[in-house]
């Protein structure tokens, strides 16, 4: 059986439409900010805590839109699943990349054809923006 992962996650959408991946230290895989939840903490709460600590964005949660839950392979921890509890926010200012994240990019829905993407964003986040 396959072990869980719980995340919460952005789908992040900047002033002109364009979408933010982010990569992490010692990775190679793009895919969306965000990061573990907590035990007892809210998803919405553990994206605000996440998106503070990774981009030094703070986020409206009660303007972040729920978009549903959506799983796939782990990128970075071979055997596990990675279940996620996907939000869109809109961010107006800058972000900059902090912590763990060693680079931020914005996307469009042509932009991204030459990166390396983990399987979650690959298979369902950017095919939900690309569609949206
Ligand atoms: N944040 C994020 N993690 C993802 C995505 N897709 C995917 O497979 N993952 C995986 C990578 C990691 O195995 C796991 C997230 O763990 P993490 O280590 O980045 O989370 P975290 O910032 O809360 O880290 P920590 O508390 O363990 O330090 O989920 C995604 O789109 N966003």
């Amino acid at each position: 059986m396959s072990r869980i992962i719980h995340i919460a996650a952005a789908l992040l959408i900047g002033p002109d439409g364009k979408t933010l991946l982010v990569r992490k230290r010692n990775t190679q895989a793009f895919m969306q900010p965000g990061g573990k939840i907590e035990p007892g903490e809210q998803p919405v709460n553990a994206l605000a805590r996440e998106l503070h600590e990774e981009l030094g964005v703070r986020i409206d949660t009660a303007a972040a839109v729920y978009l549903g839950a959506f799983s796939a392979p782990a990128a970075n921890e071979p055997g596990f699943e990675v279940r996620c509890e996907l939000f869109r926010v809109q961010v107006e200012g800058a972000v900059e990349a902090a912590a763990e994240i060693e680079e931020a990019v914005w996307v469009d829905r042509h932009s991204h054809a030459y990166l390396e993407l983990a399987p979650l964003t690959r298979d369902h986040i950017l095919p939900l923006y690309t569609a949206g």
